[in-house]
């Protein structure tokens, strides 16, 4: 048995790497970090320790171009280092890996091995903007520390309870069976500690408690969670589906691709690119940070105030389609980027739904804070929740887990 007791977390996104270092003894946050802008000439770290010599100095920061995710982590690699916390320490017990795709056969945190990460490898196709991030993280961590434990945790994993009739789309069996076309979903670490956190939220035991998910980051996504288990989420077979996003469409008419190759001559590269980034709040109004869409629009800019409609107008479809597959809603609760800062959001997303139960506070919705809340008032059926998401702290409960089982 070891006594190590620390997990570094490595979440890589597509043009960046979220990092945490935890101490699962008592689920402390030892440091946490930032790259971002990763291949542009602006790419920063951000960079904090909160133990040893470097704690309570704040946040170091370091600006300069970043070529690549392997550069970005062994950047990553050597801050840690210069707090005594690298990845040479023996208190390390894994590092957990958010894995975006797990394709059918991960449902569950898996240990890495050769084999593993081949497999993931080959769902590059149904993640390029993530899969190949996530295996770079792989492939660094392994290679400045051969002895330890690498844990994959999919994003897809707490979507595989979804019944069959959800998860499949209707389409010629055969085909679908052929090449694994099927919706998969994704944030899965987030919406399962979201909606457990929701139950505690209200009291109550995650069996009792029927919740909606809206996790609103750049990527979007929402879920319906029956008593702890998901059965229906927005997001499909890649993170393309669903909701509008930052540089995503998510939900279109798929004759939308056939029009393109056919009138405009677009190849299939292009509209890849047109749909995952240049569309979404980017591609209705040129601004993909929900903060700059707030902005402009408050000023009275006419496509920042489309853009903020059909962001809200699509959320209001989902809450309302998930309402009816829930039957009883106990909660709806916003995370993420936007859902945890915008209140504009979240007003305009519950407004005019009194009939499905739903109802704000507006005090209280107005109120900032990083702490789990309600926004809705005594008297509404349904709760309105806030709740800050924490992947990386899932990630690693779930990567301690195995290694200590
Ligand atoms: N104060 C804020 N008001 C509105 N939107 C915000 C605010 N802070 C962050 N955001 C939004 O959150 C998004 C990032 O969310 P985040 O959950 O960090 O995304 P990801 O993990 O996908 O990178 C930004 O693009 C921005 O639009
Ligand atoms: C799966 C996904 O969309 O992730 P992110 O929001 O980090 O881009
Ligand atoms: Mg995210």
């Amino acid at each position: 048995m070891t006594t190590a007791s620390r997990v570094l977390v490595l979440n890589s996104g597509s043009s960046s790497v979220k990092y945490q270092l935890l101490d699962m003894a008592d689920s402390a946050r030892l440091a946490a970090g930032l790259v971002e802008r990763i291949g542009e000439e602006t790419s920063r770290l951000v960079h904090e320790p909160l133990t040893g010599p470097g704690a309570g100095g704040g946040k170091r920061e370091r600006l300069g171009a970043i070529a690549d995710h392997a550069a970005a982590l062994r950047v990553v690699a050597a801050e840690l280092a210069a707090d005594g916390l690298g990845l040479d320490s023996p208190e390390l017990a894994a590092v957990g890996h958010r894995v975006v795709h797990g394709g059918t056969r991960f449902t569950q945190p898996t240990v890495i091995d050769d084999e593993v990460l081949a497999e993931i490898r080959s769902l590059i196709p149904l993640a390029p903007l993530h899969n190949p991030a996530n295996v770079t993280g792989i492939e660094v961590a392994r290679s400045l520390r051969a002895d330890l434990p690498q844990v994959a945790v999919f994003d897809t994993a707490f979507h595989s309870t979804m019944p069959e009739h959800v998860a499949r789309y209707a389409i010629d069996a055969a085909t679908a069976e052929k090449y694994a076309i099927r919706r998969y979903g994704f944030h899965g670490t987030s919406h399962a500690y979201v909606s457990r956190a929701t139950a505690a939220l209200l009291g109550r035991p995650v069996e009792d408690v029927n919740v909606i998910v809206l996790h609103l980051g750049n990527g979007a996504s929402a879920s319906a969670v029956r008593g702890g288990v998901c059965v229906e989420t927005s997001m499909g077979l890649t993170p393309l589906e669903g909701l509008v996003m930052g540089t995503r469409s998510g939900d279109l008419d798929p004759a939308v691709v056939f029009h393109l190759a056919r009138v405009g001559g677009f190849s299939v590269d292009e509209i890849d690119s047109l749909l995952n980034k240049k569309s979404g709040l980017l591609g209705l109004c040129g601004d993909n940070d929900m903060r700059e869409v707030l902005r402009r629009a408050g000023e009275g800019d006419e496509s920042a105030r489309l853009a903020f409609a059909a962001y809200v107008h699509r959320l209001k479809k989902y809450i309302g389609a998930y309402s009816a597959v829930l039957g009883r809603v106990d909660a709806v609760t916003f995370t993420a980027g936007v859902g945890e800062n915008a209140h504009q959001v979240r007003e305009a997303a519950v407004d005019g739904l009194a009939e499905l139960g739903l109802a704000l506070d507006p005090e209280a919705n107005a109120v900032r804070s990083s702490q789990p809340r309600l926004v809705s008032p005594d008297y509404a059926r349904v709760a309105v929740a806030v709740v800050p998401t924490d992947e990386e702290l899932e990630i690693a409960t779930q990567a301690y887990a195995l290694v200590t089982r």
